[in-house]
C-alpha cells in the first residue's frame, strides 16, 4: 500500500488552540498537482518493479481533490500503461479488503487520510499491525518504522513480534540504501522462520495455535542465523 504522507487533510489550513465555545471546526484538504505526480510514480513503479496491477482508491464521487487526484494519477498512467490499471472508491474498497482481499495483490495507491484508516485495516485482514513493516520515502530523506505503537505495556517482557521492524530494516536496505540484494536476504530469512512455524506470542492465537511460540530475542536470533546461512 503506498499512501501518501505530507499532503491532504493532515497538512491544511486548520484551526490551532483550544476550541471550546468556537461556532465551528474546520480542516482544510489541498494536494498539489507535484505531490500527486510524485507519489502516483512511486506507486506505477513498483507495481512495474512487481509485474502487478495497481488500484488507485479515491473518493472522487465527493471530493474536489479525489478528483483532482484521479486526473493527475490517470496522466500518470500513460508513462506505465504496461501496468494493469483500475481505480475503487474507498468506502467500496473497505468493504472489498475485508470480503474479497486477494483482488488487491499487488500495489494500492491512496492519499493521506484515506491511506491511514486502509492500511490499518490491511493489518487486521493479514492478522495483526505487528505484520505492517513500513517506509516513509521522500524525494532527499527517509525513514523506516514498524506500523504499529512502541507498544509500552508488554516493554521488556521478550515477547514482542519483530516481524515489523525486521521488515523495515529490509525496506531501508532497499529503499533508503538501495541495497536490495541484502534486504532480499532479510526478507529471505524472515519469511524462512515464519515457513518452518516459529511465531511470538501476539500471534498465537486462532489459527496460529499450533505454531512454536518463541521469544522475541529467539526470533530475531534465527531470523540473523538464517540470513548468514
Ligand atoms: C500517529 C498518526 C498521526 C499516524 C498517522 O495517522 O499518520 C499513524 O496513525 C500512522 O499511520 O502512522
Amino acid at each position: 500500500m503506498i499512501r501518501e504522507l505530507v499532503g491532504g487533510i493532515y497538512f491544511g489550513d486548520k484551526i490551532e488552540g483550544p476550541l471550546t465555545g468556537m461556532k465551528y471546526a474546520k480542516d482544510d484538504c489541498t494536494y498539489t498537482a507535484e505531490q500527486v505526480r510524485r507519489v502516483a510514480v512511486t506507486a506505477f513503479e513498483e507495481a512495474r518493479k512487481r509485474r502487478s496491477a495497481l488500484t488507485n482508491i479515491h473518493k472522487a464521487n465527493v471530493l474536489a481533490t479525489s478528483r483532482f487526484w484521479n486526473e493527475i494519477v490517470e496522466q500518470a498512467a500513460k508513462d506505465f500503461s504496461d501496468v494493469p490499471y483500475k481505480s475503487m472508491l474507498v468506502d467500496n474498497a473497505a468493504y472489498q479488503l475485508v470480503k474479497a482481499p486477494a483482488q488487491f495483490n499487488g500495489v494500492v495507491l491512496i492519499e493521506n487520510m484515506q491511506g491511514d484508516i486502509l492500511t490499518d485495516q490491511a493489518g487486521g485482514i493479514i492478522g495483526s499491525l505487528g505484520l505492517m513493516p513500513s517506509a516513509c520515502i521522500g524525494p532527499e530523506k527517509s525513514y523506516v518504522e514498524a506500523a504499529h505503537g512502541s507498544a509500552p505495556d508488554i516493554a521488556g517482557m521478550n515477547i514482542a513480534n519483530p516481524y515489523s521492524m525486521i521488515g523495515s530494516v529490509a525496506l531501508m536496505f532497499d529503499r533508503c540504501l538501495n541495497l536490495p540484494d541484502e534486504a532480499q536476504d532479510i526478507w529471505d530469512g524472515l519469511f524462512n522462520i515464519f515457513a518452518q512455524g516459529f511465531i511470538t506470542k501476539e500471534l498465537a492465537s486462532g489459527i496460529n495455535e499450533h505454531k512454536k511460540t518463541v521469544s522475541t530475542s529467539e526470533f530475531g536470533d534465527m531470523v540473523a542465523a538464517s540470513i548468514l546461512k
